[in-house]
């Protein structure tokens, strides 16, 4: 009988704690988006000689495309693409879950997973709609790899939420609302996304995907450095490492849960010009290690106020149920330009102030665009508009995109239209996401036909 589930992984936003979110000493707040990864899986046991699995996976929104697997022990579970087509984050995810779960006595060994992936991942120009009832996406004539992305973490969240497909095939009873499985899932993901990077980022991204919005301190990269190379010749001992790292190792991370305080929202605002995270990290580590102990006290200034809005996050909510009279007026003074009568937000506009004017001198003493003029003034700009709190570049900055905390009941398309200022924002159709990974109801994927 085939059997047929489907998963959804969202997408992130780091608020506060780029660059530092790299070393374990440092927490952040990544929060996860509403545009979500998609993932339908069906699976179903066909006779075979040998224990040899057959994943296909496609991604029909993107030039219809696919890749077709077979995967064995014999071949150390390295899966051969029938075409020699390539994705290293779909191979590296077939090849750690099968891995992990291949003792296992029974399972079906015939397995379609079907992609799907939100609109706001990707720049939408020349797409074609398709939608029912539940869900839309947009159809792309190009291939993944020649879509413009949005940086919302696409690897990330197709990498957790294939991670989740895949095991649920393996395990029956999956359920990824209970934490022993989140952690399975999590470690996978995270072990796949750096090996087919080629790098042990942060792995921001990938925690935010399966835990939601989420403060964040990163694991020690050597548990995923530890591991040895997969190969034809030691798939023993690749399953025995990778066992121990995931069911026995302490990862000493944290994900706790977080969220925007009531009343709040987050606003993404596209930039749509794009940086490269690689080379700005290199030029911030270069600038750090040539600096230092200046740059330690730089980056313990940046801390103290990621915690601070950390804090006065949790702050905020507290005092939205002990004193709803007092938060109803201090969520109006958003729309009255009188914030600065209210501690928390007077100390919330700071804390951000503050970690934005040091991210302008290491913009400038490093070469690493961090906060470029250019953002500099949108965001200044944005800060004078009704509703809006503050602002801040995500993650490792750049021209990439810009964050905007402001009241819920904030109309930003409406407050923009038309002015020259603006003309370089998209803002995106995001909000916080409810929840991390999630499972989903298969048949909200069925007949979508075309509706632009
Ligand atoms: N919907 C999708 N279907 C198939 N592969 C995808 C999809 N989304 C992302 N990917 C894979 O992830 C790659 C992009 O990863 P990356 O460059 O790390 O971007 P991001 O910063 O969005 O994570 C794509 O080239 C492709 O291999
Ligand atoms: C600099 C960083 O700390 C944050 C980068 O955050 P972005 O959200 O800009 O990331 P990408 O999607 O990978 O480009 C690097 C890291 O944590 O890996």
């Amino acid at each position: 009988m085939k059997e047929i589930r489907a998963f959804s992984a969202p997408g992130k936003a780091l608020l506060a704690g780029g660059y530092l979110v790299l070393d374990p000493k440092y927490e952040s707040f990544v929060v996860a988006l509403s545009a979500r990864m998609h993932a339908v899986v069906s699976s179903s046991q066909i006779p075979t000689n040998n224990r040899e699995l057959i994943v296909q996976v496609k991604s029909s929104q993107f030039n219809n495309n696919e890749w077709n697997y077979s995967v064995s022990k014999g071949q150390g579970f390295i899966p051969k693409e029938k075409d020699g087509k390539s994705n290293p984050f779909i191979e590296y995810t077939i090849s750690n879950v099968c891995s992990y779960f291949f003792d296992i006595e029974s399972f079906d060994n015939h397995i379609t997973i079907e992609i799907y992936s939100d609109a706001e991942y990707h720049s939408t120009e020349n797409s074609t709609i398709m939608s029912n009832k539940y869900k839309s996406f947009h159809f792309h004539k190009k291939n993944i790899q020649d879509v413009p992305k949005t940086g919302l973490g696409s690897s990330a969240g197709l990498v957790t939420v294939l991670t989740t497909a895949l095991s649920s095939v393996f395990l029956k009873n999956l359920d990824v609302s209970d934490s022993k499985y989140q952690h399975i899932i999590h470690s996978l993901a995270q072990i796949s996304h750096c090996q087919a990077q080629g790098k042990i980022g942060s792995g921001f991204d990938v925690a935010a995907a399966t835990y939601g919005s989420i403060i964040y301190r990163r694991f020690p990269p050597e548990i995923i450095s530890q591991l040895p190379q997969l190969s034809v010749d030691n798939v023993e001992k690749y399953h025995v490492t990778l066992k121990d790292t995931v069911d026995k190792c302490d990862w000493k991370m944290t994900a706790s849960p977080t969220n925007l305080p009531k009343g709040f929202k987050l606003i993404m605002g596209d930039v749509n010009t794009g940086s490269e995270t690689v080379k700005l990290v290199q030029k911030v580590n270069k600038w750090y290690a040539d600096n230092e102990p200046q740059s330690l006290d730089i980056f313990n200034c940046i801390n103290e106020n990621n915690m601070k809005i950390i804090q006065l996050c949790q702050k905020l909510d507290l005092l939205s149920k002990a004193d709803p009279l007092y938060y109803s007026h201090l969520l109006e003074s958003l729309h009255n330009g009188s914030t600065d009568d209210f501690k928390e937000l007077k100390e919330f506009k700071v804390a951000f102030s503050t970690i934005r004017k040091t991210f302008r001198l290491i913009t400038k003493e490093s070469g690493a665009d961090i906060e470029p003029a250019i953002q500099t003034q949108l965001l200044d700009n944005c800060m004078q508009i009704d509703g809006v709190l503050t602002g801040v570049v995500p993650g490792a900055g750049g021209f990439d995109a810009i964050s905007l905390i402001a009241a819920e009941t904030t109309d930003i398309e409406s407050a923009t239209v038309g002015l020259e200022t603006f003309a370089n924002v998209s803002w995106m159709k995001l909000k916080q996401a409810e929840c991390g990974i999630m499972e989903e109801n298969p048949q909200h994927y069925l007949d979508l036909h075309v509706t632009n």
